[in-house]
């Protein structure tokens, strides 16, 4: 592919194009305080396509030039931008990508999630919350209902962010049901079958995660069932 075809990977007037996206995104999750300070990102998928963004950026600022785009099957980057490394996640994010067939993975350092992270051992569960109806059950068709527990498994943080990947592997294997991963004292990873879908489970699980830090401050186990509040209550 000559250099002109391949920024054509990268170049589109449609606000929907992944490169455009990841932009368009990681201002969002910015001004959620997901992604500040250069930490998180998102990566897209477009068939074999994977759109990375650049490594120790401002998520913020970038541009879809500053885009890299390899083909999933051979792992070959088919754009690299000049003076540019791409995301140190690029290993975490292919995790999502060959193990659960995902179409977008986000990771963001969401304090609610670092905080969890820190009051949680091996797993984060929260029920009876309306909020986790808006999670997929993974394991068969449709969604969590009120009465189902979420459960999302938590790794320990390494040095390095790629050399995380061993162990948010194995807890992707281990969690069939999990479209997620939290990583302790740092931040989480979300995937689904699309980049709307991986944006609406980051969006449910945050509040959930926001929701059981909130709910243990007051007392109120968030896995306790309905009716473990009772105790708490003034009246
Ligand atoms: C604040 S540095 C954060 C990085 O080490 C890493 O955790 C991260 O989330 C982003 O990595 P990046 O390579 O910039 O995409
Ligand atoms: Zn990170």
């Amino acid at each position: 592919m000559s250099e002109t075809n391949v920024d054509s990977l990268v170049a589109s007037h449609d606000p929907t194009h992944p490169a455009n996206l990841i932009c368009q995104l990681c201002r969002l999750f910015y001004n959620n305080g997901w992604v500040t300070g250069t930490g998180g990102g998102i990566s897209i998928r477009d068939g074999d396509l994977i759109y990375i963004a650049p490594s120790g950026v401002q998520k913020e600022r970038m541009v879809a030039d500053n885009m890299f785009v390899m083909d999933l099957p051979t792992k070959k980057y088919l754009r690299v931008p000049e003076s540019l490394k791409p995301s140190a996640c690029t290993p975490l994010f292919l995790a999502a990508y060959t193990i659960r067939n995902a179409g977008a993975c986000i990771h963001t350092h969401s304090q609610n999630a670092v905080v969890v992270s820190l009051l949680y051992d091996k797993v984060f569960t929260i029920a009876n919350i309306e909020q986790i109806k808006a999670l997929p059950k993974i394991v068969e068709p449709g969604y969590l209902g009120f009465f189902d527990t979420l459960i999302i498994p938590i790794i320990e943080n390494t040095a390095h962010e790629e050399d995380l990947k061993d162990s948010l592997e194995q807890a992707i294997i281990d969690y069939p049901s999990a479209t997620a991963v939290l990583v302790r004292r740092h931040g989480i990873y979300v995937w689904g079958e699309t980049v709307w879908k991986a944006k609406v489970y980051n969006e449910a699980i945050d509040y959930l995660l926001e929701l059981a830090v909130k709910m243990r401050q007051l007392g109120i186990p968030p896995d306790g069932g309905i009716g473990s509040e009772r105790n708490t209550r003034l009246v």
